[in-house]
C-alpha cells in the first residue's frame, strides 16, 4: 500500500458570509497525481492555500507525511514545492541561473546544487535551454520553469495551481508532458484545473469541488461508475427552447435537460436507443433539428449530473 503524503481532514473556510471551502477531507499518496477539478470561484486556490500553510483555516487539518501543517510552522513547508498561478521568475536571468537562485533559497549549493538544476532542467523538458534569458520565453517554457523551480529540494508534495491558465495549446500540451514525467519520481501532485482533458490524461484519481465542497472523487472510471453511465447528448435546433426543454424532461430516462448556445443539452441513459424517442418529443414541441452529437460519459457529464450545471460555459 502506497504511503499517504497529504491529508486534508474538514477544511473549511469562510470569508464574510460566503463558505468558499467547506468541510473539504482528501488524501494524495506517493506516486499519485490527484486532481482537483471545478469551475472558477469552486474554492480551489483557497483550499490549496491552506494545505499549503499560506492562509489560516477556520476549522479542519492538514497533515504532510504525518506533519501537521500550519501557517505558523516553516519546517513542515520544505516537504510542499507550491507552484501559484503567479509566477515569480527573473527575466534577466537564464533558465539555469533562475533555479540556481531558487535552489540557494532552499540551501543547496555547489555541486549538488548544479547537478539539482541539471535534473530539473531535464523535468521539465528545459535543458536545451538552460543557458537562455527567461525573457525569451513562450509562456508555456516559463510556466515549466516556475514548475522546475517547485521542484528543487525535492518535495513530497507538488502543488500546481492551475498551471496551464492563459497559455496556447501547444505550450499547455508541454507543461501536461512534463507533469506526466513527474509520475515516475515518487512526488504527490496535487493538480487544480477547471480542463476536464487534463484531468483525465494527468490525473490517477479526480476530486470533483463545487461551492466549496468535494462533490465525488475517485479514478476516471469510478466517477463515470458512480453517475450510472449518462451519455450526453446535444442537439442544435431552431425553435421554442423552453418549449422543447420541458418537453424532452418529461422523457423517462432523460436528465438535466438544459437549453444553451441554440441548442439543447441532456443526459440520456443508453442514448442510443433512446434517441428516436428524445427527436420525436422535440420535434413534436416544434423543433427543427439541426444536428445531433452524443457523447460517450466523460468528467463533463459527472460534473453535470453532479452539479446540475456544465464546468464550462
Ligand atoms: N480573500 C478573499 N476574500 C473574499 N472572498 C474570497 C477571497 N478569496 C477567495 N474568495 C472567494 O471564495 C470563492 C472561492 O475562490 P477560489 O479562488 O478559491 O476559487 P477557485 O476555484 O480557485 O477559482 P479560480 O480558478 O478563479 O482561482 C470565490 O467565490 C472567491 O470570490
Amino acid at each position: 500500500m502506497a504511503e499517504v503524503v497529504l491529508r486534508c481532514d474538514g477544511l473549511r473556510k469562510r470569508f464574510g458570509d460566503l463558505v468558499a471551502v467547506d468541510d473539504l477531507s482528501f488524501t494524495i499518496t506517493e506516486g499519485e497525481t490527484y486532481g482537483l477539478l471545478g469551475p472558477n470561484g469552486a474554492g480551489k486556490t483557497t483550499s490549496i492555500s491552506m494545505m499549503v500553510g499560506v492562509l489560516a483555516r477556520d476549522a479542519g487539518a492538514v497533515t504532510i507525511d504525518g506533519e501537521p501543517v500550519d501557517v505558523h510552522r516553516t519546517a513542515v513547508k520544505r516537504l510542499i514545492g507550491y507552484v501559484p498561478q503567479q509566477m515569480a521568475l527573473y527575466p534577466d536571468l537564464t533558465a539555469a541561473e533562475n533555479l540556481r537562485f531558487f535552489g540557494r533559497l532552499y540551501g543547496l549549493s555547489g555541486a549538488a546544487l548544479r547537478q539539482r538544476v541539471a535534473e530539473v532542467l531535464d523535468v521539465v523538458g528545459l535543458a536545451d535551454r538552460a543557458k537562455e534569458r527567461v525573457f525569451k520565453f513562450s509562456g508555456g517554457m516559463a510556466r515549466r520553469l516556475h514548475i522546475g523551480a517547485g521542484l528543487l529540494h525535492r518535495p513530497r508534495l507538488l502543488v500546481l495551481d492551475e498551471p496551464t491558465a492563459g497559455v496556447d495549446p501547444q505550450s499547455r500540451n508541454a507543461i501536461l508532458d512534463s507533469v506526466q514525467q513527474l509520475a515516475g519520481t515518487g512526488v504527490a501532485v496535487l493538480y487544480t484545473t477547471h480542463y476536464i482533458e487534463e484531468a483525465e490524461r494527468l490525473c490517477d484519481r479526480v476530486g470533483i469541488i463545487d461551492g466549496g465542497r468535494l462533490r465525488a472523487e475517485g479514478t476516471r472510471r469510478e466517477l463515470i461508475t458512480m453517475v450510472g453511465g449518462h451519455d450526453e447528448v446535444r442537439l442544435g435546433v431552431d425553435g421554442d427552447l423552453a418549449a422543447i426543454t420541458k418537453a424532452l424532461a418529461m422523457l423517462p430516462g432523460v436528465s438535466h435537460v438544459d437549453a444553451k448556445d441554440s441548442g439543447i443539452q441532456l443526459l440520456a441513459i443508453e442514448a442510443g436507443s433512446l434517441l428516436p424517442d428524445i427527436l420525436g418529443a422535440a420535434g413534436r414541441a416544434g423543433a427543427v433539428i439541426r444536428s445531433v452529437e452524443v457523447t460517450e460519459p466523460n468528467l463533463e457529464a459527472v460534473f453535470l449530473h453532479l452539479t446540475g450545471k456544465a464546468l464550462r460555459d
